[in-house]
């Protein structure tokens, strides 16, 4: 199986607040990034896992999400950059040096923790349908306004048009070496694979793929997910 799936993990987490590391913040005694390459796994449809880990935690984050590989696959644990899209380069290129036969390669976000695997496997299947960069969605709920620097309402795009988009995103292996040797900078790395001209598409996200962010997303996905109801 030639799917990589890359973690971003190794942010501070600041807006969360927590007093350690995002990944490393458990939710029903579990961490969220032990629950998001758990998901990866559980799809069904990653082989092996590189993880951009908190320099300090290298060690630490390598002790628990070890035991989580499927026999056939591994997780490599690495230290991360300073801005994410530092650590999903790192990832990278660790992925297409040391993991042979790469040909679809996932960036996922730890913070990202309670993908439905169904999700992840949606991903794949498209890029393996031939599609060389693939991003899950959501509509968007609210009316979006853009301003100006001063606060002030320049235009209202169609909402109809707008999505939301979550991770994982999915990629032909070469696709998004070039993306990111292009130089390029974007949020999202999709974002990048766009500005070299190639076609994003687009699979249905899912709400349960939220990015925890801040202490609400935090006390949403406890009163969601601990004791695991659903
Ligand atoms: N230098 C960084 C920064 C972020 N990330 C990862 O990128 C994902 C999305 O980032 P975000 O949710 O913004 O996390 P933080 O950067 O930790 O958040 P904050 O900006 O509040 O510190 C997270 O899984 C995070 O660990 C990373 O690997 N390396
Ligand atoms: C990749 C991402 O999760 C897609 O929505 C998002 O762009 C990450 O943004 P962040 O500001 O680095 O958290």
């Amino acid at each position: 199986m030639g799917v990589v799936a890359l973690v971003p993990a190794a942010g501070r987490g600041e807006r969360l607040g927590y007093g350690m590391p995002k990944a490393l913040v458990p939710v029903g005694g579990v961490p969220l990034l032990v629950r998001a390459v758990r998901g990866l796994f559980e799809s069904g449809r990653v082989g092996h896992v590189v993880i951009a880990a908190p320099p300090a935690d290298v060690d630490a984050v390598h002790t628990v999400t070890a035991p989580l590989a499927p026999a056939f696959g591994a997780v490599r644990v690495l230290a991360g950059g300073a801005e994410r899209s530092d650590s999903v380069r790192i990832a990278l290129a660790h992925a297409l040096r040391e993991i042979p036969d790469t040909t679809v390669v996932l960036v996922h976000d730890a913070a990202r923790a309670f993908t439905p695997p169904h999700v992840v496997k949606a991903v794949v299947d498209a890029v393996e349908a031939g599609h060389e960069a693939v991003v899950p969605v959501l509509p968007v709920a609210d009316t979006v306004k853009e301003v100006d620097d001063a606060g002030v309402v320049t235009s209202t795009p169609d909402r109809a048009r707008l999505r939301v988009v979550q991770t994982p995103q999915g990629f032909a292996a070469g696709t998004l070496r070039r993306a990111h040797e292009s130089g390029l900078h974007a949020t999202d790395d999709a974002g990048l694979v766009e500005r070299l001209g190639v076609r994003v598409v687009t699979v249905p996200g899912h709400q349960d793929a939220m990015k925890i962010t801040t202490p609400f997303d935090l006390a949403v996905a406890e009163a969601l997910f601990v004791g695991e109801a659903r």
